[in-house]
């Protein structure tokens, strides 16, 4: 009988909220050099002379007030959907969920499909829009350890999964429950990305935030700009759930640093539909499979509180996919559509 080995890969949060276990996974984190993607110098400097030793007690603080008995909401609700996906596949498929840094390690997980001598690996980063950051550093990571194995079974990636049915579904089923018809105005919140990184992916060097309207639709230029795939999954959602376009705005979130990122940014946005006289807002967060730092803690709390002060009453979150069975879904069918792909070859 054939084994199929599932490694699903999430970013990665700290071992518990403690200053120190919050430094650890910053310094790891940041020092990718897919995600600070500056000189080794600078980044050491930055990493290490700045941003560990002043922001790490700050994030502590932030993890602390969204962390539950059982964990981090992001490991948590990895664990529980990796967990559903395994009995939804059966015995003929091990699934391993890892995280790019900190734990459980792509090397634990990779050991274990190993010693379950699997006949193929696919590997799901779980981000629905690609960016070299995320998706990119999760293949380099797991081509690295793989590299060195004498046997290298048949492994296969997910680039992205941006438009796929199921997720935008799921997606459009956690907004519909809010009645966005209700609020005055909707926000697509996508974590950001400096706008280098953007123009790094294009390589035309002439369109990426240069052509009119470079995100309007998916093309051969952009078919791997985070930004494109992140307008399409607004688009798709909205259109799901009949959202006027002049009712929502998609806007970045999250950002770090001096340097420009992606604009606009939701604390922009939000800043001025409060001058406008905004007073509920419901915001989407669909760079998130799972509720994290970025979302229960930055949106739900961070923003609320800055409308509020600014005239406005509630920043509503909608969830993430969490353990949704929906989500379970949408993965299954990534995993069963890339075996066919494999199966036709
Ligand atoms: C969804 C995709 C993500 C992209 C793209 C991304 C890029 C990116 N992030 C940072 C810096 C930080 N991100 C942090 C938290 C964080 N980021 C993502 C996802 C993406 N990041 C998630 C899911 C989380 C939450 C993790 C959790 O434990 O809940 C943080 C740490 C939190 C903090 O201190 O505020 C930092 C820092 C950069 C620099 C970057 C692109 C280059
Ligand atoms: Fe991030
Ligand atoms: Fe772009």
């Amino acid at each position: 009988m054939f084994m199929k080995g599932i490694l699903l890969v999430n970013l990665g949060t700290p071992d518990s909220p403690q200053t120190a276990d919050v430094r650890r996974y910053l310094d790891e984190f940041l020092m990718d050099e897919r995600v600070i993607d500056i000189n080794a110098v600078g980044r050491t400097f930055l990493v290490k002379g700045i941003i560990v030793p002043f922001r790490g007690p700050q994030s502590a603080k932030s993890y602390q007030k969204i962390w539950t008995p059982e964990g981090s909401p992001l490991l948590v609700y990895s664990v529980k959907s990796a967990k559903m996906l395994q009995e939804r596949l059966g015995s003929d498929y091990q699934v391993e969920l890892a995280m790019r840094y900190q734990n459980p390690s792509i090397q634990t997980a990779l050991d274990k499909l190993k010693a379950a001598k699997v006949d193929s690996i696919q590997v799901i980063s779980l981000f629905p829009q690609y960016a070299s950051a995320t998706t990119g550093s999760v293949h380099q990571k797991v081509m690295e350890l793989v590299s060195i194995w004498q046997t290298i079974p048949e492994i296969s990636f997910v680039n992205s999964f941006y438009d796929n049915d199921l997720m935008i579904e799921a997606f459009a089923q956690n907004g519909a429950k809010y009645n966005p018809a209700s609020y005055d105005h909707i926000l697509f919140s996508f974590h950001g990305l400096p706008e280098r990184q953007l123009k790094k992916a294009d390589e035309t060097h002439s369109y990426c935030l240069q052509a009119n309207d470079c995100c309007g639709s998916i093309n051969e230029t952009n078919k791997f700009c985070y930004s494109a795939q992140s307008h399409a999954t607004a688009r798709l959602i909205a259109a799901k759930l009949n959202i006027p376009k002049e009712n929502y705005t998609i806007c970045f979130q999250s950002r770090l640093g001096r340097d420009p990122w992606r604009k606009p940014y939701t604390s922009e946005v939000i800043a001025d539909l409060a001058k406008k006289g905004a007073k509920k807002i419901l915001v989407f967060c669909p760079a998130f499979v799972a509720d994290c730092l970025e979302t229960v803690y930055e949106i739900a709390e961070e923003y609320d509180i800055e409308f509020k002060h600014l005239g406005g009453e509630k920043v509503q979150l909608v969830e993430s996919l969490n353990d949704s069975p929906l989500w379970v879904d949408a993965l299954e069918q990534m995993v069963k559509t890339q075996l066919n792909k494999a199966a036709q070859l």
